[in-house]
């Protein structure tokens, strides 16, 4: 950086307001044409880069003579041809007033989490419409994706006014049919302007083909929105999720992270969100510079005048305006696994900095994305987005998505595969946990087994249909009634008499039957009881769920290994030969899977001890 001239250069690029935006629409309402045109007229494009273009347009390109955009952007969809997965192509010009990101956004139904990925962090999206076709389905998904994920503001781009002679009555036409919608989706603000991509009319200045038009060209209201969405950035309350605990030695201690939302300097008083910790900011370090002061998006490093206890994955902010904190949630959520989404399965989730379980309680529907339109669902498949329910098990920051991107946003990971499965919004708390506390009583589970001589347990068999686990688990109880032992046996079946009455047999009920249960047993176990717990309990996410509810040492999975032919040929009730016959669905082992265990505390055979014996041994774990 020995160049003062460039340096230079560089420090007004950067101080320059800029604006992320993205825009969708298909291929043939011109979105290629009109990036291209804006990337090559505001001079973002390298001379080879030029070269090649009106090499290649003269070659392939459909505008004659003329150079054709659209094939600027043409890699994108050879990629998308080949199948390759492509996520958001992101692409920066400036002008002498702004910088800008575009993403550009596949705009197809099964792309729609990378039309998310691009407008989560959007401030602006520009709307396609060709003149001649009006409003498409895709236009109502994607002002209803872009709205969904943040963006407040859509530039209506009317475009190949060319094809339809500058006629002010379509365009008005069009404005009025878009409002409407905008309208219905809440969407704040819309600017329309009349526009050819191909012509370049109203794209960097006022067209003379558009007279009855006085609103401003394309790139001066991008240049416009760019100003106002720089001001709005700074005048939030200042939020920092910590991201890293800086200790190089026992004198100092500085928290990292990437400011989220406002504007922080030395001096100003903050507050720990979660543990409602106070203290005063002593210092702010941008890389080795010292600052007074920093702002949103900046990564700084900060130390505070107390000592007090913060982890990556707090949030530090203004001590005057902190964040609400809460572990339930109304949610949006965009599913994005191959597998669906099982209500009441656990899912790890990301927010800020933060990761914590999480489960979806509820899916109250899920929407259409084409239509808008609420739907019944029970589960949520790929591309599918729902509005659910959500419960963590703590309590973390966080902000409506409306008001604060980062701290509003969040993704689920499979704890399994460790995939990202869904991205979702927060719409607000739900109250009921704030009021709920949890109540600490004086006689506690050490008292209530110390009255019985034992060591509570939970002792959870998990097999296939006709396994033995009842057989056995039935015998363990008597071995332990006989010793004196105080214990109660939860079947499958007899729970799914009572309690779990309204549960049938699809994946996400088997979820549910087996939380319930599992919930259960852990009050039995707190009561002091030995709980033998006998379900199929086919999926490892439960069965780590059900672990996890419990003391170390207090759960102990037995695996009841017996081969499905053996299951079958036994076929006690019936039950394989009906499966066979297709009289009964989801039949575990049939036609739904059984996950067996990696890492049961016991793993039986019944195919070469008797029950007997088999029974013996887990009791011996219990007493
Ligand atoms: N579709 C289907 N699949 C599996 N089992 C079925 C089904 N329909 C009815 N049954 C009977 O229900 C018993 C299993 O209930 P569980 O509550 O243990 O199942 S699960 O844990 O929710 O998977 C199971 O009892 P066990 O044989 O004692 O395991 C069956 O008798
Ligand atoms: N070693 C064994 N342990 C348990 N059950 C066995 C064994 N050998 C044969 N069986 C028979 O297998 C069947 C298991 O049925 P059950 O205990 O109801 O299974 P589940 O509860 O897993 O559905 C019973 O008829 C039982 O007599």
């Amino acid at each position: 950086m020995n160049d003062p001239t460039l340096a230079q250069r560089l420090a007004t690029h950067e101080s320059k307001p800029r604006l992320r935006f993205i825009t969708c629409g298909s291929v043939d309402d011109g979105k290629s044409t009109l990036i291209g045109r804006l990337l090559h007229d505001t001079g973002a494009l390298f001379d080879d880069q030029i070269s090649a273009l009106d090499n290649d347009s003269r070659r392939h390109g459909t505008q004659g003579a003329d150079v054709d955009y659209a094939l600027l952007l043409d890699g994108l969809a050879a990629e998308r041809e080949q199948g390759i997965t492509i996520d958001v192509a992101y692409r920066y010009f400036s002008t002498d007033a702004a910088s800008f990101i575009v993403a550009d956004c596949p705009g197809h139904e099964q792309y729609t989490r990378n039309m998310a990925t691009g407008a989560s962090t959007a401030d602006l999206a520009i709307v396609l419409v060709d003149a001649r076709k009006g409003l498409l389905t895709q236009t109502r998904r994607h002002s209803y994706l872009a709205r969904l994920f943040g963006i407040r503001h859509v530039v209506l781009a009317v475009n190949k006014m060319d094809l339809v002679a500058y006629d002010q009555g379509v365009f008005d036409t069009l404005v009025a049919d878009y409002q409407a919608l905008a309208t219905a989706l809440g969407i704040e603000a819309v600017t329309a302007i009349p526009l050819s991509g191909l012509r370049g009319d109203n794209l960097m200045m006022p067209s003379p083909n558009t007279p009855w038009y006085r609103g401003p060209s394309l790139l001066a209201h991008l240049e416009a929105c760019a100003r106002a969405t720089g001001r709005a950035a700074d005048s939030a309350g200042f939020r920092l999720p910590v991201q890293w605990v800086c200790r190089p030695n026992q004198d100092f201690r500085g928290f990292a992270g990437q400011i989220a939302a406002g504007a922080v300097r030395v001096g100003d008083p903050v507050v720990v969100a979660a543990s409602g910790q106070t203290s005063t900011i002593t210092s702010i370090a941008l890389g080795d510079t010292p600052l007074a002061q920093a702002g949103t998006g900046q990564s700084i490093l900060v130390t505070l005048a107390d000592e007090i206890d913060i982890s990556r994955g707090d949030v530090l902010a203004s001590a005057s305006t902190p964040p609400p904190v809460a572990d339930q949630f109304a949610v949006h959520l965009l599913w994005m696994g191959a597998a669906p989404l099982l209500p009441g399965r656990s899912y790890a989730l990301k927010l800020g900095t933060a990761t914590v379980n999480a489960q979806v309680t509820e899916i109250k529907h899920k929407v259409d994305v084409n239509t808008q339109e609420p739907l019944a669902a029970k589960r949520l498949e790929l591309n599918e987005i729902g509005y659910c329910n959500l419960s963590l098990d703590q309590a973390i920051a966080f902000e409506a998505y409306e008001n604060n991107r980062t701290l509003g946003a969040f993704i689920l990971i499979d704890k399994q595969t460790l995939a990202t499965v869904a991205g979702g919004t927060i719409d607000f708390a739900l109250r009921r946990a704030a009021n709920v506390h949890w109540q600490a009583l004086d006689v506690d589970q050490e008292a209530r087994a110390a009255l019985k001589h034992q060591t509570p347990r939970c002792l959870w068999f998990t097999g296939l249909s006709g396994s033995g686990k009842s057989t056995i688990a039935n015998l363990v109880e008597k071995r332990l009634l006989a010793e004196g032992r105080h214990t109660y046996l939860l079947d499958g079946d007899n729970v799914r008499h009572g309690l779990n009455r309204d549960l049938g047999f699809s994946a996400e009920d088997r979820v549910e039957n087996v939380r319930r249960v599992a919930e259960v047993a852990k009050l039995m176990v707190d009561a002091g009881l030995i709980v033998i717990v006998s379900f199929i309990s086919p999926f490892r996410d439960e069965r780590r769920l059900a672990r996890e509810l419990f003391k170390e040492g207090e759960f102990v999975e037995i695996f009841v290994d017996t081969p499905l032919a053996e299951c079958e040929r036994r076929d006690l009730k019936g039950l394989y030969a009906k499966a066979r016959a297709g009289l009964i669905p989801n039949f575990t082992g049939i036609d739904s899977p059984y996950e067996r265990p990696e890492h049961a505390e016991l793993v039986l055979d019944t195919t070469r001890e008797s029950p007997e014996s088999l029974a013996q041994r887990v009791a011996d774990r219990a007493l």
